[in-house]
């Protein structure tokens, strides 16, 4: 504004030294604020992108594997990556909102104290400008929704088809991978050509605003002048006055547009981070000692509504092996997340019993709980890095004894001391440099390093091969009189070494007990040997 007086002292011819010196002076001083005020707000954006990148990143991690399971995990991966970008804009745009309101308020009272006339007649814009605000803010609001969904079906077709390249070339299925990638392309396409319509209709419109003033001020000024109302370079120095309230205007507007585009876009950030999480800390932070587990009348139905396990009890004794099998889809996977807390029961209750003390498992902190099992998946994962960051996943400082302990109890060494680098060799993302049964042994030796009371394991050894196999099995019960070892298997030499084998039929136990037992009491389990004697022979 105080450029604007000297501007208009310049137009009415008083070049004095002092009116162009002070105007240069300003001239500078206004460079360099908007110099600071540049690298101000892209610090700002930056380090707001990086708060709440990291925040959104910390509450995924913590959604449990249900809120997951219902989206896919590959949904999440454009909030972290793209879609949270827009908050240091957010912050910023309304940052720069207040401050162009301000400069506006004292633009506007310099402009009405210079002609209160004419000033009276801009104000019959003020619908345009409200008509403004709000429908540019409406489109921008859309179209942003619209280009974040783009980037989220996008990234999720990648990262979920990407991976898996392998299948894509033993399917020959690259032609229609190309047909598919297209049409996710073509989404984030489409929303971007929306984007950029928007963009082509409302810069102009912004624009119309400053076009509709200036005929305002130069048919009403024009008038005036006529009738000596107003001195003739009385327009002249009201168009400069009226430039300070239109930029600030113009300002307002589009950081307004800025902010609702911003709001689009982080819809999909701000909806994950309304999900409840699961409170690792709450509850009993207590030691775990090796206890039975007891299952009561436990029902368990995913969220899609599919039932996976009812009214089921049983006795997973501690201190031994206890060996779970069944049919495909009979639950026994589901029962394993079941004892980890992945997920809690729809009914019935597990607790941990030793001698006349009994705990319900919801009861101790998630923390505590899961730190006492070891899991290998029924499919198990290997991260890009070294043989010992694999191993040694999750665990603060991994000393080298524990290290050789869990590999050995994996019956890992011997083919890792054998690559080039041994337990400093560099692995693949999804292992893809080993084979099957090696993959397997790391993601076993994984699951011991923290020498966990329970162990549960999911077909953890189905690549390995029988001769190893029966060793690590061998190796795993040595250490029984300090764990409690769950197993769900296919390899009836596994299970009929087992202590105690609970038998699984559509989600229910058909029986439990040891493997003489059971050949006299379950079909299941008859038929199971019987499959397995008959294979062996073979
Ligand atoms: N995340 C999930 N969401 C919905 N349903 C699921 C989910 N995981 C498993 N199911 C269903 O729950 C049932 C039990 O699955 P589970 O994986 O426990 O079986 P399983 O006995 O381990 O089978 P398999 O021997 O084939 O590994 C199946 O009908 C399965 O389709």
């Amino acid at each position: 504004m105080r450029i604007s007086a000297y501007t208009v002292r310049v137009n009415n011819g008083e070049l004095y030294n002092s009116t162009i010196i002070g105007y240069v002076l300003l001239t500078v001083l206004n460079s360099i604020i908007m110099l600071a005020q540049g690298m101000t707000s892209q610090y700002a954006d930056q380090r707001t992108t990086l708060r709440a990148r990291n925040l959104l990143w910390n509450k995924i991690l913590h959604l449990p594997i249900n809120t997951i399971d219902r989206k896919g995990p590959s949904s999440y991966v454009a909030g972290v990556t793209t879609s949270v970008t827009q908050a240091g804009y957010a912050i910023t745009s309304l940052i720069t909102l207040c401050s162009a309101l301000y400069a506006f308020i004292k633009a506007f009272i310099v402009l009405y104290q210079y002609n209160k006339t004419l000033t009276t007649f801009l104000l019959l814009l003020i619908p345009f400008v409200v008509f403004l605000f709000f429908f540019g803010g409406r489109l921008f609001f859309a179209a942003s929704k619209r280009y974040y969904n783009g980037t989220k079906v996008t990234t999720e077709f990648f990262s979920e088809h990407l991976p898996n390249v392998v299948y894509v070339k033993s399917q020959v299925a690259e032609q229609d991978e190309v047909v598919q990638g297209n049409v996710a392309i073509d989404v984030k396409y489409k929303a971007g050509l929306f984007m950029g319509f928007i963009y082509a209709i409302i810069v102009p419109l912004n624009t119309l605003y400053n076009t509709v003033a200036s005929i305002f001020i130069a048919l009403i000024g024009s008038g005036m002048v006529r009738k000596g109302q107003l001195e003739k370079t009385g327009i002249n120095t009201f168009s400069t006055y009226t430039g300070n309230v239109n930029t600030q205007l113009l300002q307002m507007v589009v950081q307004y547009e800025a902010i609702k585009g911003a709001q689009g876009n982080l819809k999909h950030s701000n909806a994950i981070l309304q999900l409840e999480t699961e409170q690792l800390d709450s509850g009993l932070a207590k030691d775990i000692q090796i206890s039975d587990i007891v299952l009561s009348g436990v029902s368990f139905t995913y969220s899609d509504g599919r039932s996976a396990l009812h009214d089921v009890s049983c006795t997973i004794p501690s201190g031994k092996r206890t060996a779970i099998i069944g049919g495909n889809g009979s639950g026994k996977s589901t029962l394993l997340k079941l004892l980890l807390r992945l997920y809690d029961p729809s009914e019935g209750s597990i607790t941990l019993k030793r001698a006349d003390k009994v705990t319900e498992i919801d009861e101790f902190s998630l923390k505590d709980y899961r730190a006492h099992f070891g899991y290998v998946p029924q499919y198990p994962y290997i991260f890009a890095g070294t043989v010992r960051d694999n191993i040694g996943y999750g665990v603060e400082t991994i000393d080298e004894a524990s290290l050789q302990r869990a590999s050995d109890s994996a019956h890992a060494t011997e083919f890792v001391t054998s690559l080039t680098s041994s337990f400093d060799t560099e692995l693949n993302e999804a292992g893809t440099n080993l084979s099957g049964g090696e993959a397997q042994r790391i993601t076993l030796a994984r699951a011991l390093v923290v020498n966990p009371e329970f162990v549960l394991l999911d077909e953890s050894t189905s690549a390995v091969d029988q001769e190893t196999s029966n060793a690590i099995i061998r190796s795993l019960d040595g250490s029984k009189n300090e764990r409690t070892i769950i197993q769900v298997t296919h390899d009836p030499d596994g299970v009929a070494t087992a202590d105690h084998i609970i038998v699984l039929t559509d989600g229910q136990v058909e029986a439990e007990g040891t493997h003489q037992e059971l050949l006299a009491t379950s079909p299941t389990y008859q038929r199971f040997i019987t499959a397995g004697e008959r294979e062996g022979e073979q």
